[in-house]
């Protein structure tokens, strides 16, 4: 498969209705259930972490409570010491074992037990830890101070620098003497790692792998799973201080239930350890806390992910077998279309809809069948006529010759289809002819609906040929329709036509006008009207004159028929000679002629017959070396108002003829029409 091939394919997969349909269905499945699986997971997320801040404040809170719960017992075994001091014993010297002789478990807890009576004197120390911090006693003294000024308990610490001192947990309490008055101080210290204050669980470094920590007010931290950070301070923390020392500096305390506070990377839980004045805090990383949560979010992401395109598929698969009988009516409809394609398959077989459509399609393609069919018989008909007709048939559009029966183009001079698609103008002589024809068809269509006329069309080799043509729309009222012509070569009809009307008006043998045609004349000559201040001039409708030549015979006689006739037409020529354009001459029959002469005076005609008589007779008529000298007699009638009828005119003018030949031949006579 080619390039453009493979192409096509996969444009046509991607333009293909199941395509489109799964598509339409698969984004909306995949959002539905990305938006669903995210919103799910987020709730759950939000569910866990609320339920995690609640856990983690809830362990806190119990392991503050646990600190304080051995604070308070080392309180109490410093109590249990207190107790058991004497006024007396702190007025002399004594040794520990005198003091607390069956206290010795409650000794071993501190590491040193310092004794000040109460004007403030130190009396005596007793110490179990051979190292104890350098600046102990300035701790010590002012503990002593305090709970000798209060005769409260009080706790220090951390007292003693890490890592070269062990950091101690001092604590006071005042002994009292009868009746409660103070006696004196006791200030015992005890390591601040001592199981004794820290339970197991908490001096483990991390608390279920959170990081534990325990600071005080100030912010120096006590407990931390990196023992290089012990007494340093929280907000020098890299990860957490900045949020530690907030809550630190927003002051009041944050209780002994514990609190959880969410931070952009932590959740931070935190409880009070209040007989302390001690914080501890369990720092959890939010993605690590979250970080089952966000797997289950992705596995479900995953899982929707794989459901909708499985479902997508199996949408495609479906559309796939339900458009499938679209796919082969579409083949089958272009089929219908293009009859040069390839046969398809017989139309699919479908229900419901689709199977309205075929039947629906089925029924336009046998329609259309049909009238392809019908449209075939009748361009072989149309063939057929173009092709043998013999007449010439030309269909026009838009100025255009679209179709040519043979006929046509064998009378204009060029092969058949020679003139397809030319301009109509190359079959007129010229472009007014062309324009000329325009205008009269444009007139006729407007006036009758068709045209109808003769014209001259100009072969291909330059030559004109008359004829007569039929024009009409072929769809009536639609010009898009173009227009069918159709016509006749009439060429040598016109020219018979025009010979007959000649020979129907003329003498043959002289080529002047006949009788019958000089009568026309004179009857139209009589029936115009003149003004009536005009009836009394004579002549004023002009006259006539009646010609006989005299002695013709002779020439039929001596010199034969035919030498006649050349004299009739020598006669003929003079006549003609004599008189104006305006003016007929006619050859009545025989040897007689008559000159209708219009607007003609009576002298004038009088000249004019002079005139003849004497060309006439002068004329040179030699046949075989004999001359025939003719003449010819005159009769001159005007025509007045009272002329009316041609047969009164005529006679009128014979008359006055016969009167010139009886009056001894070649002269004029004149006769005068009475009323
Ligand atoms: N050659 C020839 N002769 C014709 C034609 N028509 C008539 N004629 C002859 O013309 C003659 C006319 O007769 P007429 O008028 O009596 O002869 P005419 O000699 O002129 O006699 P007048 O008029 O009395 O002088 C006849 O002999 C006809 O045969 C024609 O067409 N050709």
């Amino acid at each position: 498969m080619s390039r453009f091939g493979l192409a096509g394919t996969v444009l046509r997969f991607f333009h293909a209705l199941p395509f489109r349909v799964g598509l339409a269905a698969l984004v909306p499945a995949l959002l539905a259930s990305a938006l669903g699986v995210l919103y799910q997971s987020q709730r759950c997320e939000q569910l866990a972490l609320a339920q995690l801040s609640q856990s983690q404040a809830a362990d806190v809170a119990l392991l503050a409570s646990l600190v304080e719960a051995r604070a308070e017992q080392t309180r109490s075994w410093l109590s249990v010491l207190a107790h058991a001091l004497t006024p007396a014993q702190l007025n002399r010297p004594v040794t520990p074992a005198e003091v607390w002789p069956t206290q010795r478990s409650a000794l071993r807890v501190f590491d040193f037990v310092d004794v000040t009576r109460g004007d403030g004197v130190p009396l005596w120390r007793h110490a179990q830890a051979s190292l104890l911090p350098a600046d102990l006693e300035s701790a010590v003294a002012q503990l002593r101070a305090q709970s000798l000024a209060d005769g409260q308990d009080h706790v220090l610490a951390p007292v003693g620098r890490w890592p070269t001192e062990k950091p101690l947990v001092l604590l006071s309490t005042a002994v009292r003497g009868p009746g409660g008055l103070l006696q004196g101080v006791l200030v015992a210290g005890l390591s601040l790692y001592s199981s004794q204050l820290m339970p197991p669980l908490v001096s483990q470094s991390t608390f279920q792998g959170d990081p534990l920590l325990i600071y005080n007010a100030e912010g120096r931290i006590l407990h931390h799973p990196q023992a290089a950070r012990l007494l340093g301070m929280v907000h020098d923390e890299a990860l957490w201080g900045p949020a530690l020392a907030q809550s630190l500096g927003e002051g009041g305390g944050v209780g002994s239930q514990g609190v959880s506070r969410q931070t952009e990377q932590h959740l931070i839980s935190e409880a009070d350890i209040p007989s302390l004045q001690w914080r501890m805090a369990r720092i959890s990383r939010l993605d690590t806390v979250l970080a089952p949560y966000r797997e289950m979010r992705r596995q479900a992401l995953g899982l929707a992910a794989l459901a909708a395109v499985l479902g997508a598929l199996l949408v495609l698969w479906s559309l796939r077998h339900l458009t499938r009988p679209l796919a082969l009516l579409r083949r089958r409809a272009r089929q219908v279309l293009d009859r040069s394609a390839p046969a398809a398959s017989d139309w699919p077989q479908a229900s419901g809809e689709v199977g309205e459509l075929i039947t629906t399609l089925r029924q336009i393609a046998l329609a259309q069948d049909r009238e392809h069919h019908r449209l075939r018989v009748m361009v072989g008909q149309l063939e057929a006529i173009l092709e043998h007709a013999s007449i010439g048939i030309v269909v026009t559009r838009h100025r255009t010759l679209e179709l040519m029966g043979h006929q046509a183009s064998a009378m204009l001079g060029y092969a058949p289809g020679e003139l397809h698609g030319q301009p109509a103008r190359v079959l007129y002589p010229s472009e007014a002819a062309y324009a000329e024809l325009g205008q009269q068809v444009r007139q006729q269509f407007q006036e009758r609906g068709y045209f109808d006329g003769e014209l001259m069309f100009r072969r291909q080799d330059g030559s004109d040929f008359w004829v007569h043509m039929l024009g009409r729309g072929v769809v009536p009222d639609d010009p898009e329709g173009g227009t069918i012509w159709i016509f006749d070569d009439i060429t040598a009809e016109r020219e018979a036509r025009r010979e007959l009307s000649w020979s129907a008006t003329h003498d043959s043998l002289t080529g002047l006008v006949n009788r019958r045609e000089l009568e026309a004349r004179l009857a139209r000559q009589l029936q115009t009207e003149l003004p009536a201040a005009s009836w009394g001039e004579e002549g004023s409708r002009g006259c006539l004159l009646f010609v006989d030549l005299d002695h013709f015979k002779s020439i039929n006689d001596g010199a034969g028929h035919a030498a006649g006739d050349v004299a009739l037409q020598q006669v003929a020529r003079l006549m003609e000679a004599q008189v104006r354009q305006s003016d007929t001459v006619g050859r009545l029959g025989g040897d007689e002629f008559a000159l209708l002469l219009p607007a003609c005076s009576v002298q004038r005609a009088e000249r004019i017959a002079e005139s003849l008589c004497r060309s006439i007779a002068a004329l040179p008529l030699v046949f075989e070396g004999r001359a025939y000298p003719i003449g010819c007699s005159i009769g001159l009638v005007t025509l007045d108002h009272s002329s009316r009828e041609v047969r009164e005119v005529l006679h009128a003018a014979d008359m006055a003829c016969y009167q010139a030949k009886r009056s001894g031949r070649n002269q004029v006579a004149q006769h005068a029409l009475t009323a």
